[in-house]
């Protein structure tokens, strides 16, 4: 058995169950009234849906792992709460094999409030990774990385809206992606068990490059990153994708470079929100660092404590890409 091999086959089944929750709810979009978090980001039923359900898979597997999980249930307690808690439990049973009763709900989904850090085996989640997205009706996905001594070690993500094969319009959607350290990248359609192996797209010059990023300003910088695609020569229009569906679009070769500009000083990326889709880029042939050159840390805690800024591109092309934000950032500090 290779591997890590029972850790892939579980999280990939506990990623596809999560999906079919968050198809569930994406099929009545209209009913999926989002609540706002004290981060003032939304959540809705199905990013609690889909935590409850991988939380109880894990757990059931691997009981002494510990989970880093975006959510919590800090705003799905309380009397004004009970119907949100209601439809959570009804969409949750209706996937698990043993029901589980409310408080059992409030306590699978609070396994993912682990502090994370550099030691031992951790489990990281993002039960809906672009919410925004989902709630728009585009892209997001369901990402799942377990972490070992602060280095990614398996990663897995559906993207259920993400077609198979973007250059085809007919063509079926519902992608999962999967990679183990050192043993290559896969997709796979949800409907099917058969892997493909995935790479980046081979590319000489940034000036050829197709670059991804975030839907939401908010979230990266479209001025900057229009400034430093007009630095290396672009001249495609920026390919706008919600959630780490971007990792899964370089790593297959629909697009070649992932930029992601911080927009506030103050901002610290989320482990959850880049540990699978990392892995995904080093394992098919890619480069990922923050926008310094800098690896990204997983052993620091919750949040990328060490790195500023994500960017992730072939090899050839990456020390390129980062001259170009060096000259973008360094005049905009000069400005400041
Ligand atoms: N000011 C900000 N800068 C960068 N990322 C942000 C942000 N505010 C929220 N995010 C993150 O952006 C993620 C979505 O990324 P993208 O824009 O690539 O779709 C969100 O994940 P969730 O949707 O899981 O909350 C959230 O963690
Ligand atoms: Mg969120
Ligand atoms: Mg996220
Ligand atoms: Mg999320």
């Amino acid at each position: 058995m290779s591997v890590l091999a029972l850790e892939r086959s579980t999280a990939i089944n506990a990623v596809l169950q999560a999906s079919k929750v968050c198809q569930a709810v994406f099929r009545n979009l209209a009913d999926a009234k989002a609540i706002t978090k004290k981060d003032k980001t939304p959540i809705t039923v199905a990013d609690y849906s889909a935590q409850a359900v991988i939380n109880t898979i894990l757990g059931k597997t691997f009981p002494n792992d510990p989970i880093v999980g975006e959510e919590d249930t800090d705003e799905l307690r309380g009397d004004e709460r009970k119907p949100l808690r209601e439809k959570v439990l009804e969409l949750t049973n209706s996937i698990l094999d043993v029901p589980l009763d409310e408080n059992k709900l409030l306590s699978a989904i609070d396994r993912g409030t682990h502090p994370g850090g550099i030691k031992g085996r951790m489990w990281t989640l993002d039960p809906i990774d672009g919410t925004k997205g989902f709630l728009r009706g585009e892209q997001y996905a369901v990402c799942l990385a377990l972490i070992i001594d602060g280095q990614v070690e398996l990663g897995v993500m559906g993207c259920p809206n993400l077609p198979f094969d973007l250059k085809n319009k007919e063509s079926e959607r519902g992608c999962l992606f999967v990679a183990v350290k050192g043993q290559g990248a896969f997709q796979r359609k949800f409907s099917s068990s058969d892997e493909l192996p995935i790479h980046f797209a081979n590319i000489s010059s940034p000036s050829e490059a197709t670059f991804c990023e975030s839907v939401e300003a908010g979230h990266s910088s479209h001025d900057d990153a229009a400034k430093i695609a007009a630095l290396l020569e672009i001249s495609k229009p920026p390919f706008r994708v919600d959630s780490q569906c971007k990792y899964c679009c370089i790593s297959r070769g629909d697009a070649n470079i992932y930029l992601r500009l911080p927009t506030n000083v103050q901002y610290i990326e989320n482990i959850w929100d880049h540990a699978s889709g990392s892995l995904l880029v080093n394992e098919s042939g890619g480069t990922i660092s923050d926008l310094y050159g800098k690896a990204l840390d997983f052993s620091l805690g919750r949040k990328l404590k060490a790195n500023t800024g994500i960017v992730a591109s072939h090899p050839n092309i990456h020390s390129q890409v980062l001259d170009a934000i060096q000259q973008v950032i360094k005049k905009e500090n000069i400005n400041n």
